[in-house]
């Protein structure tokens, strides 16, 4: 891939569901360092468009690439390998550790009849140390809280090491001092050289994590640039349908319901 290459980007990428539309035209380049966060009113269609952009549903129309190839010529290993997903929902319908739940994070990466290595591991318990799940190894996921699956879901995608993370509502279930500490991991992998796009119902928190925004609005638009013209009280008073105050405290900039 070329370095110049964006890890993701659409051109006029039409999303519907249900015969609802998300986006019309979606132009969308998301390049190594960048976080873009997707905001909206519930049902304006940010799970949908991130589903899209995962490769797990069609988009009607419009191209989709990944660090410049579509899914279909990527096929689903390579793609499991450029993209990591993270889910709104979690289903366990059977009991695994905290580890072999990790672990499968590293199935991108493993030959087809290979297990994984003792290194596989190591990459495993250091993502679960990241999310503050050390010592959580040998715990079965049905015994963990909301918040811990949560984190944990998160440990699987840092052992899957993708370039790009997709992330639907990546704070869901996490008290404030863990919604901050997820929020500085993924702007430290951005540094690193990952690209982030997820979806984020506080705009606060978007404008202090992200560089990006897409505003959703439910009807086929979709506006997208820098957070710092796309999060102003205005627009996002006309986005959620409701007046906003923009406040600013100690340097940090929050939005309060008028
Ligand atoms: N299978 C389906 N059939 C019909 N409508 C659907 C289906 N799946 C989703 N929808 C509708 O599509 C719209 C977009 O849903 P989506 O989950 O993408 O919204 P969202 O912006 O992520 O919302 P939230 O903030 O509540 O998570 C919603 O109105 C939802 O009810």
């Amino acid at each position: 891939m070329n370095t110049s290459t964006p890890l993701l980007e659409t051109r006029a990428l039409k999303v519907s569901i249900a015969g609802k539309p998300v986006c019309d035209a979606l132009d969308l380049k998301l390049a190594a360092g960048e976080r873009l966060a997707i905001l909206g009113r519930n049902g304006a269609g940010k799970t949908t468009l991130l589903t899209t952009l995962a490769g797990l549903r069609a988009p009607a129309s419009g191209e989709l690439l990944l660090a410049g190839q579509t899914y279909a010529a990527l096929g689903p290993r390579q793609s499991a390998r450029c993209r990591g997903w993270l889910a709104q929902q979690r289903e366990d319908a059977f009991g695994s550790t905290a580890l072999e739940t990790a672990l499968t994070g590293r199935h991108p990466h493993l030959g087809r009849w290979h297990w994984e290595s003792a290194d596989d591991a190591d990459i495993a318990r250091q993502a679960l140390a990241a999310v503050g799940l050390q010592g959580f190894e040998a715990r079965d996921v049905l015994t963990l809280s909301g918040g811990e699956r949560q984190r944990l879901a998160v440990a699987t995608l840092l052992a899957q090491a993708p370039q790009l993370y997709l992330l639907d509502e990546p704070i869901a279930h996490l008290d404030l001092n863990h919604q901050i500490a997820l929020l500085e991991l993924f702007a430290s992998a951005a540094q690193d050289g990952v690209a982030v796009a997820m979806s984020l119902h506080d705009p606060g928190l978007a404008l202090r994590f992200a560089d990006r925004a897409l505003l959703l609005h439910g009807d086929g638009r979709a506006e997208e640039g820098p957070v710092a013209a796309m999060l102003t009280a205005e627009r996002l008073s006309a986005l959620y349908q409701h007046p906003l105050l923009a406040a600013n405290i100690d340097g940090r900039s929050c939005f309060i319901p008028r």
